[in-house]
């Protein structure tokens, strides 16, 4: 409900996380009260920042709380409180700050907005009226009356068009032992105009004749005069007073009826009921998505004891993330079978079993005969062809991929995959699926990989083979740790897993019996092939959950990465039985062979029309991939480091090593060039290629 961390060694960053708009729920309440008397007490901690996540401050108080018995830290003192403090607070506002969340933002003692947010006082349209003090502290930041834009007015001290919460931070750490005492708007006086009471009067006709008999309006009118002529704790009483009357009122009831209704019945859906085939640890995190969102689930399993390891798992998670959010769990939804034909009446069938093509075509298969005709297929598959699974079908119109990641009740991303038979219907259908379950959905074309894992080869092949060249695991991630990542491409790849990627490459004959005897060393399928991920495999090293992987680790699950002698050891073996002579490798080049490359696929993917646009690309990279949000994705990255420059240097690496295809320049990057550089949002029109769908 909101994270607390420490940024800049002495700034506690207070992050709200109550999607989808951060509304100050009971728990939300909780944990700001926690974080807060955190942070006054660390001595460490000289300034707060106060955010919210994925791009939207605070929406106000959540409105169905209103409903029943009002729970949790009352939001009046609890705002006070933060006024009071004496470290700098900063609250760093991006989309909205409405209501309670705008209440907020006024008792921290600086604003930092971005110049797209809204800030405002929604609640007559519920109403009631902004009653933590939002009455009184606007009309004491801003007098009576005020009408322009927020920085003329002196609601926020800094407009910015970059991140918020970044500038915030700076803003912050710049605000220390600066005096507080005038930043506490509730200290303020208001500024009124001589003529106070024709003012208000006037406005008060203009209310009655616009809005006949509607109470909250005039409440409001009220509770200004009161911060026009009381001082702030008598003020506070009466907007509690005027909010008393208004909140048990029908027309409070009546007017935030019509807020949910009209988003009820915006809410068209043809998904009520779904199934996930397979709960091993993906197949359970989508299943715990859809009932987040109310969907009933039936969980499929094909034998008796994985069901019951299923449902306990289920169950669990259920049950942590219905505490976490303050919610009841939704265990009703579920049901728990072994038998595809209770399946036959879902609207929406999610199959999550094994990446094994044959075993998904007889799912497939197994499903066109026992489910009714209308009824969605998806694959979660990671990469298999969606295409080929729709054509054993009776249905393939009706057939799309909905790619999650893992953790897939916590990661946002959702690739969905557009076979060239799916329908836009059932395109569309899972596109507002993910947006019901919280996802990033992007539409993405049918390729082996798909986007995120397509572009993620060459990145990581990059990576393996600056290995064999000479540089080291713990070099290599460092070198993208500095650049921005939170886990560099090894340290990653250990949490991920590495036997995933084993078996793929076995499945596609790059390593195991499958291989071709005479291909020359380190070659496989015509091209540059290095051994040292299957060698790391073949010992038993999957990463974190076997203790060891590129790192070792001081337990199985631990995550505290320490660089292993034995993977030194198995490198140095390695160069000396192929006869390379190691080499010295700068940071400059491990990020530009990692990052031209991935940035190069993405251009192939572009041209290739399996992604709409590079903001598409990008916003994958960010949210499944931890793309540094500051560097905007990869294909953005490309275009602020210079395509010209980018094409340069992918040329001089592919003149280095000609048998390593990815890094030879992509087609679409040198048509960009070549016409004079246009801005990432003008690459579109120079595409020919474009998937139906996309
Ligand atoms: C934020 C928006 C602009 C976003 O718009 P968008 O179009 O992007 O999305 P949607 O509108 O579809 O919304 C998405 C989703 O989110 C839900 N939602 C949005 N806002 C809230 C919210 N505030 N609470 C709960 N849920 C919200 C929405 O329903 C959608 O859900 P779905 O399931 O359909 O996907 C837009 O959403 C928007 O404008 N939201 C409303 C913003 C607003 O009005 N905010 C003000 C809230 S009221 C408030 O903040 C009050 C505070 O001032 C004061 C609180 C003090 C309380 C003290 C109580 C004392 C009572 C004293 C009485 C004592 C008497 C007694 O003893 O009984």
């Amino acid at each position: 409900m909101a994270r607390y961390e420490l940024v800049k060694r002495s700034v506690a960053l207070i992050t709200l996380t109550n999607p989808p708009v951060n509304a100050s729920s009971s728990a939300v309440r909780h944990a700001i009260a926690k974080s807060m008397k955190c942070a006054l007490s660390d001595p460490e901690v000289t300034a707060v920042v106060i955010c919210g996540e994925n791009g939207s401050f605070c929406g106000g108080a959540d409105i169905r709380e209103f409903a029943g018995p009002l729970k949790g830290p009352p939001l009046v003192p609890l705002l006070d409180a933060i006024e009071a403090g004496e470290k700098p607070v900063v609250a760093a506002i991006e989309g909205v700050a409405l209501g309670g969340g705008f209440e907020l933002a006024l008792v921290c003692h600086y604003r930092i907005a971005h110049s797209k947010a809204r800030l405002g006082f929604p609640e007559v349209t519920l109403g009631i009226l902004p009653a933590a003090g939002g009455t009184q502290r606007l009309l004491r930041l801003i007098g009576i009356p005020a009408a322009a834009i927020s920085l003329k007015l002196g609601i926020v001290d800094q407009v910015t068009e970059q991140n918020a919460c970044e500038v915030a931070v700076e803003f912050a750490l710049r605000a220390v032992a600066k005096p507080l005492l005038s930043r506490r708007v509730s200290m303020l006086t208001t500024r009124c105009p001589p003529d106070l009471d024709a003012l208000l009067d006037a406005v008060t006709m203009q209310v009655k004749k616009k809005a006949p008999g509607v109470m909250a309006p005039l409440a409001c009118i009220q509770a200004v005069r009161a911060a026009a002529t009381m001082p702030y704790y008598k003020g506070i009483k009466r907007e509690g007073e005027l909010m008393a009357t208004l909140f048990n009122s029908g027309q409070a009831w009546a007017l935030q009826y019509c807020f949910f209704a009209q988003r009820t019945a915006g809410k068209w859906t043809l998904i009520r009921s779904a199934a996930v085939i397979g709960l091993g640890t993906m197949g359970r995190g989508i299943a715990v998505c859809l009932a987040r969102v109310g969907i009933s689930v039936i969980a499929v399993e094909s034998e008796k004891k994985l069901l019951e390891t299923g449902r306990q798992m289920v169950i669990g998670m259920l049950e942590r993330d219905a505490k976490r959010r303050g919610v009841s769990a939704s265990l009703n939804l579920f049901k728990f079978t072994l038998s595809l034909h209770d399946l036959k009446d879902v609207d929406l069938v999610i199959e999550v079993v094994f990446e094994d093509m044959a075993l998904k075509k007889r799912v497939f298969q197994e499903l066109s005969k026992v489910c009714r005709p209308a009824t969605l297929l998806c694959t979660n598959t990671s990469g298999l062809d969606v295409d080929a699974l729709a054509g054993v079908t009776d249905r393939p119109h009706l057939v799309v991929g909905m790619h999650f990641f893992s953790p897939a009740h916590v990661m946002k991303l959702l690739e969905v995959v557009c076979g060239p038979r799916s329908s836009s219907e059932t395109i569309a259908t899972a596109m507002s699926l993910g947006k019901r379950m919280g996802k990033v959905s992007v539409a993405v074309g049918n390729c082996p990989g798909f986007v995120r894992n397509r572009m993620l080869k060459p990145y990581i092949d990059q990576a393996t083979f600056l290995l064999e060249e000479g540089a080291t695991p713990e070099q290599i991630d460092k070198a993208l740790e500095d650049f921005g990542f939170a886990m560099g491409v090894f340290r990653m790849s250990d949490l991920a897993g590495l036997d995933v990627g084993w078996r793929v490459r076995k499945e596609s004959g790059l390593n195991g019996s499958d291989v071709d005897p005479e291909s020359p060393p380190r070659r496989r399928q015509g091209r540059r092939y290095c051994l040292i991920p299957d060698m790391v495999c073949e010992q038993g090293r999957f990463g974190q959950k076997t203790g060891g992987g590129w790192y070792m680790y001081d337990k199985r699950g631990g995550t505290n990465a320490k660089p292993d002698p034995l993977i030194q050891n198995l490198l140095e073996t390695y160069r000396s039985k192929y006869g390379i002579q190691p080499r010295n490798i700068s940071n400059q080049e491990i990020v530009e062979r990692c990052l031209f490359a991935l940035a190069n696929e993405g251009f192939g993917i572009l041209e290739d029309g399996m992604a709409a646009r590079p903001e598409d690309i990008d916003v994958i990279y960010l949210f499944g991939y931890g793309f540094p949000r500051h560097r905007g994705g990869p294909m953005f990255y490309a275009s602020m480091v210079g395509l010209e420059r980018v094409l340069k240097r992918l040329e001089h690496y592919h003149q280095a090593h000609p048998d390593v295809p990815h890094l030879k320049p992509s087609p679409l990057l040198k048509t960009l060039v070549a016409c004079g550089i246009p801005p990432v949002q003008k690459w579109r029109e120079h595409i020919k290629t474009m998937h139906s769908h996309l």
